[in-house]
């Protein structure tokens, strides 16, 4: 049996990756170490094996022990890009020449390194693996979440380009802004709780009441920077050179190298939100097609193209019920729905399209690479 390294499990992601890991019984086919940078000598933990069993795992291992690290064939980190940056050089100047999973984006664009997203490039995988590549990374989310659902299309060679605008959940910037995101909403409530009960009140007294809230020192921001309860960010991540955030940036760039594109790049470009959801990123695409295509002939290649991508009928309530962050959270379902022609021409089309971002937007397709190491 392989041994597997597990660094970052008990974080957001490690969380739902051990969750998933644990509902396909990956555990039964692998030998797990369990690694942490703040508890080594405690108990790992019990993972279920096929048989509903716990399966004694033993004790924690220090992360950033070189030696232990180098005695795993597989190592999965959820650590964050800061850890990879300390850790990855070192192993690897060590002479470890074993396979390095890696949610964190740090590795993505090297040059000896795949970023994998097996239902749109299992053959950039499988080429990469019998070409000895050993450095394997998940995508960002939003751009992971996108080609899902626009597969069929990509595959096709149809698209000519694409700009999504993205509406991000509170997860995707971290657990603690997950807690900010309800602490805000608790906290613009209360601020206006007895005149909410009252039917008599005046609405326009509510709203400068809770704009007035939302915009002073007592409305809690510390890990946004800003309101998101009630509002909305239009800047995610770093700014760069380019008028870009890099969060803007990384959609062509890791969509193109998923695909196997290095050059004659396809441009896919947009603005980057953050919005008041808790896990589920949605994206509106407007796409310009190399062809003027039927809606329905559009509608087949994208739901052919994978077993989760599910396309929604472009009507008002089974866009209400079936495409929302509401519908999808805790699912690796990916809808995308409201497609139509859009005004400036029969090429041009839309989409909305709604994905977990801790399941097919981080944990997933990190254990879907280790099933295909163990063959
Ligand atoms: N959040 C996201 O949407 C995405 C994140 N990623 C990548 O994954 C990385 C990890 O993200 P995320 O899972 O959100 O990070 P977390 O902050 O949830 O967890 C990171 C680490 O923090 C340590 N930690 C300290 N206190 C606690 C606690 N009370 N509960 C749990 N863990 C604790 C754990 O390490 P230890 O056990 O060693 O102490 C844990 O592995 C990111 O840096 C990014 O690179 C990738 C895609 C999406
Ligand atoms: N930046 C993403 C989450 C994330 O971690 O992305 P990346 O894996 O590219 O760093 C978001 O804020 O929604």
């Amino acid at each position: 049996m392989q041994k597997v390294g597990l660094v970052g499990w008990r974080g957001m992601v490690g969380s739902v990756l051990m969750q998933r890991m644990q509902e396909e019984k990956d555990f039964d086919l692998i030998e797990p170490v369990f690694f942490t940078t703040s508890q080594k000598g405690l108990p790992a933990p019990r993972v279920l094996d096929g048989k509903g069993a716990g399966k004694d795992c033993g004790v924690l291992e220090d992360a950033f022990d070189i030696d232990a690290l180098k005695a795993q064939d597989v190592i999965i980190t959820c650590q964050g890009g800061d850890y990879t940056k300390a850790v990855y050089p070192k192993l690897r100047e060590a002479g470890w020449n074993g396979y390095w999973i890696d949610a964190a984006s740090s590795l993505r664009m090297a040059d000896d390194a795949i970023i994998v997203l097996d239902p749109v490039n299992l053959n950039v995988i499988k080429d990469g693996i019998a070409n000895g590549v050993k450095t394997y990374v998940g995508g960002n989310c939003t751009v992971s979440l996108l080609l899902l659902a626009l597969g069929g299309l990509f595959e096709k060679g149809l698209v000519e380009w694409v700009a999504p605008m993205t509406y991000q959940a509170a997860s995707g910037a971290g657990a603690q802004n997950m807690r900010e995101l309800i602490s805000q909403m608790g906290a613009v409530h209360a601020n206006v709780q007895d005149k909410l009960a009252d039917p008599a009140s005046a609405i326009l007294d509510i709203d400068r009441q809770v704009a007035d809230f939302i915009r002073s020192d007592d409305m809690p921001t510390a890990q946004f920077g800003a309101p998101l309860a009630g509002s909305l960010i239009p800047y995610i991540d770093s700014q760069l050179e380019s008028g870009q955030s890099r969060e803007e940036w990384k959609a062509q760039v890791e969509a193109n190298k998923i695909m196997g594109r290095s050059d004659d790049q396809i441009p896919v470009d947009g603005i980057c939100v953050r919005v008041g959801a808790m896990r589920c990123h949605s994206q509106a695409i407007t796409m310009k097609l190399k062809q003027d295509l039927p809606v329905s002939e559009i509608e087949a290649i994208l739901a052919a193209h994978n077993d989760w991508v599910k396309v929604i009928p472009n009507e008002r309530e089974a866009s209400m019920q079936e495409l929302t962050p509401a519908k999808v959270t805790g699912t690796l379902s990916i809808p995308v729905g409201r497609i139509r022609k859009l005004t400036m021409g029969p090429e041009y089309i839309s989409a909305f399209t709604v994905g977990d971002q801790l399941l097919w937007g981080a944990a997933e397709p990190l254990r879907r690479m280790l099933r295909i190491l163990l063959g």
